[in-house]
C-alpha cells in the first residue's frame, strides 16, 4: 500500500533521509522510530505529499501510496486515500467547533449528509468526543484537541492513516483507547497505518513492522529484530538488555514471564529521604472556571524548593489551568497564589515563547533578557538536543528541537520556580534523559520544579512527588513511588514487570546490578 524506494530528502544542506526504502503492506501498522530530528516527520510527510509540496526541500527516489506517486500528487490529490494527523492539532484545525471539524473532510469529499451524520456519531463515541461536540476548538484542553484531530481524519475513512505522535498529549488511558481503536481499524477494516512515536512503551505491542531512522539511514523490519539494535527502545527492552534476556522482550507480559530471578536478585529498593524544602509558591483554595465550568476546584498546594513535583491526571483534569495559576497568569475565580512572581512557565505550545527568525537570535535575546553570560542559552540547548542549526528558523525545527529551545530560554533566567507543561512531547529518550538531569540539577541547587505530564516513564525518572488531579481536585499527593508503583494506569513498565517490588526505572535496576558485580 505504501512503497518507498531510494527516498532521499534534503532541506538545503545534508540529507535528512538517505536512500530510504520500505514497503508497508495493506492492513499493517508500521511504526516509525528514531531520535529527535532523525527525519520521522519528513518520512511521514513524503507519504502524505506534504514533503516537498508544502515544506520545500529536494526529493529524489519515489514514494507511492495506493499506486499514486506523491511527488506528482499534491496532498489534496491524495486526500481521498490518505488521512493525516499532524503533531500540532491546533495548527491543522480549519473550523471553529468540534462538530464542524469532525465533518469538514467529509464535506470536502462530498459525502452524503445522512452518512456524514452517522459517521460523526460513530467517531465521537469511539473517541469519547460526544460531550464536547458543541465546544469551540480553542477552548479544549491539549488532549481533547488531539482526540478531535484524530476523529476529524477517521470520519473520512481513509485507506491509509499517517499519524505523527498521535497520542503525545493524551493521558495513559486515552492513549490506550486511541491505539486500540487504530488497531481495530487495521484488523477489521484493513486500514494501513504509518505512525511515528517517541513513547514506544505504548505502541510497540501494536506494530506489525518498524522503520528505525538514524543518521538519515533506515532499518525496516520485524519489531523484535529492529529493536534488538535500534538506537531508541522502550523501557521494557532496555530492562531486557540490562538483565541479559535473549531475545529482548517487547511487552510487559513477555518480560514478566522471565522476571522472577531478577526480582529475587534485586530485593526491595532503598527509599531515599529528601529534605522537605521550603514552600516557594503556595496556592490557597485556588478556583478556576471557564464560563461557569469548574476547571480547578479550590486546590491548596505548596510547591517546594529542592523538589521536582509532577502534576498528573486525565485530559481535562485541570493541570494546565493549575500551572498557569501557579505562574500568576490565570484569572482566578477565587483563592490566591503566593510567590508566583518567582515562577517561569514553559507552556504546552512552546512556539508561544518563540518569535524571532533564527535560533541564534532567540538564544542571544534570551541571554540578554536574563542578564546571563552570552552563550548560556545555546549551551543549555546543546545539553538537551545537540546540534541544532544556529541559522534555522525556529518554525522549521523538529518538534523536539523547538521544545528544547523553549526550555533553554526559560532555564537561562534561572528562575526560582520552573513550571513545565508537558515538557516531553516530541522528545526522544536521550533528550528526556538530559531533561531529567537538568531538572534534577535545578532541584538539587534549591530550585522548585513542577512538570505537568502524562509521560509516566519520565515522571518515574524525574519526580520526587506526584500530585494527581481529577475533575479539578487533588486525589493523590505523595512520594512518586507511592503514587505510581501500584497504580493501574500510572505504573511505569519496570514497576509492572517487577511488582510487587516498587522499582520504577531501568536506571535504578542497572545501578543495583552494577554494584553487585565483583
Ligand atoms: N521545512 C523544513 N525546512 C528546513 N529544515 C527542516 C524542515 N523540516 C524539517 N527540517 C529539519 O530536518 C530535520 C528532520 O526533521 P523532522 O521533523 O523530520 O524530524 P523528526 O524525526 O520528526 O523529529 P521529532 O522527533 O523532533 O519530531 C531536522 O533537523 C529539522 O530541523
Ligand atoms: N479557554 C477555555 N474555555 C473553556 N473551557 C476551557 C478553556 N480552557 C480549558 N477549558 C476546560 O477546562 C478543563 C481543564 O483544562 P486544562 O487545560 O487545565 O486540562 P489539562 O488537565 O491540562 O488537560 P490535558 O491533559 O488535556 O492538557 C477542560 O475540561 C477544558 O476543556
Amino acid at each position: 500500500m505504501i512503497e518507498i524506494e531510494n527516498l532521499t530528502v534534503r532541506y538545503g544542506g545534508e540529507p535528512v533521509l538517505t536512500e530510504v526504502s520500505a514497503v508497508v503492506a495493506e492492513g499493517e501498522l508500521c511504526l516509525v522510530v528514531g531520535p529527535t530530528g532523525s527525519g520521522k516527520s519528513t518520512l511521514l510527510g513524503a507519504v502524505s505529499g506534504r514533503v516537498p509540496h508544502l515544506t520545500g526541500g529536494q526529493v529524489s527516489g519515489s514514494v507511492r501510496v495506493a499506486g499514486r506517486d506523491t511527488r506528482t500528487h499534491q496532498p489534496r490529490d491524495l486526500a481521498d486515500v490518505v488521512g493525516v494527523v499532524g503533531q500540532d492539532p491546533q495548527a491543522t484545525f480549519v473550523t471553529e467547533t468540534v462538530a464542524d471539524e469532525l465533518a469538514f473532510t467529509m464535506e470536502q469529499l462530498g459525502v452524503a449528509p445522512a452518512l456524514m451524520r452517522r459517521r460523526v456519531e460513530e467517531v465521537a463515541d469511539l473517541l469519547g468526543l460526544a460531550d464536547l461536540r458543541d465546544r469551540a476548538l480553542h477552548t479544549l484542553s491539549g488532549g481533547e484537541q488531539q482526540r478531535v484531530a484524530i476523529g476529524a481524519v477517521l470520519t473520512a475513512q481513509p485507506r491509509v492513516l499517517v499519524l505523527d505522535e498521535p497520542t503525545s498529549a493524551l493521558d495513559p488511558g486515552a492513549a490506550e483507547d486511541v491505539l486500540a481503536a487504530l488497531a481495530r481499524l487495521v484488523h477489521d477494516a484493513g486500514v494501513t497505518v504509518l505512525l511515528a512515536e517517541h513513547r514506544l512503551e505504548r505502541v510497540v505491542g501494536f506494530a506489525d513492522m518498524v522503520i528505525s531512522l538514524d543518521g538519515g539511514r533506515a532499518h525496516a523490519g520485524d519489531p523484535a529484530e529492529v529493536f534488538a539494535i535500534a538506537p531508541v527502545a522502550p523501557p521494557v527492552v532496555q530492562l531486557g538488555r540490562v538483565a541479559g534476556w535473549q531475545p529482548v522482550p517487547l511487552t510487559v507480559r513477555e518480560a514478566r514471564r522471565r522476571s522472577a530471578p531478577l526480582r529475587e536478585r534485586l530485593g526491595s529498593p532503598v527509599l531515599p529521604t529528601r529534605d522537605p524544602g521550603e514552600a516557594v509558591v503556595t496556592a490557597e483554595r485556588v478556583r478556576v472556571t471557564y464560563d461557569g465550568m469548574i476547571a480547578v476546584d479550590g486546590i491548596d498546594l505548596d510547591v517546594r524548593s529542592g523538589h521536582v513535583t509532577a502534576v498528573m491526571g486525565r485530559n481535562g483534569a485541570g493541570k494546565s489551568s493549575l500551572l498557569w495559576a501557579l505562574a500568576g497568569a490565570q484569572r482566578l475565580e477565587s483563592g490566591r497564589v503566593h510567590g508566583d512572581e518567582q515562577a517561569a512557565l514553559v507552556p504546552q505550545s512552546p512556539e508561544d515563547l518563540l518569535y524571532l527568525l533564527t535560533v541564534a537570535a532567540e538564544c542571544r535575546t534570551a541571554d540578554a533578557d536574563a542578564g546571563a553570560e552570552p552563550g548560556t542559552t545555546r549551551n543549555l540547548l546543546d545539553a538537551l538536543v545537540p546540534g541544532v542549526d544556529e541559522e534555522a528558523n525556529p518554525r522549521d525545527l523538529s518538534e523536539g528541537q523547538r521544545l528544547a529551545l523553549a526550555v533553554a530560554i526559560q532555564l537561562a533566567r534561572s528562575p526560582q520556580v520552573l513550571l513545565l507543561d508537558e515538557p516531553t512531547r516530541g522528545l526522544d529518550y536521550a533528550a528526556k534523559e538530559h531533561l531529567v538531569v537538568v531538572l534534577e540539577g535545578l532541584a538539587d541547587a534549591g530550585h522548585a520544579v513542577v512538570v505537568a505530564s502524562h509521560d509516566v516513564e519520565f515522571v518515574a525518572q524525574v519526580a520526587d512527588r506526584v500530585v494527581q488531579l481529577a475533575d479539578g481536585g487533588v486525589v493523590a499527593d505523595g512520594p512518586v513511588r507511592e503514587v505510581l508503583a501500584d497504580s493501574a494506569l500510572l505504573a511505569p513498565q519496570v514497576a509492572k514487570v517487577l511488582s510487587p517490588q516498587p522499582w520504577l526505572t531501568v536506571g535504578e535496576v542497572s545501578t543495583v546490578l552494577a554494584e553487585e558485580e565483583p
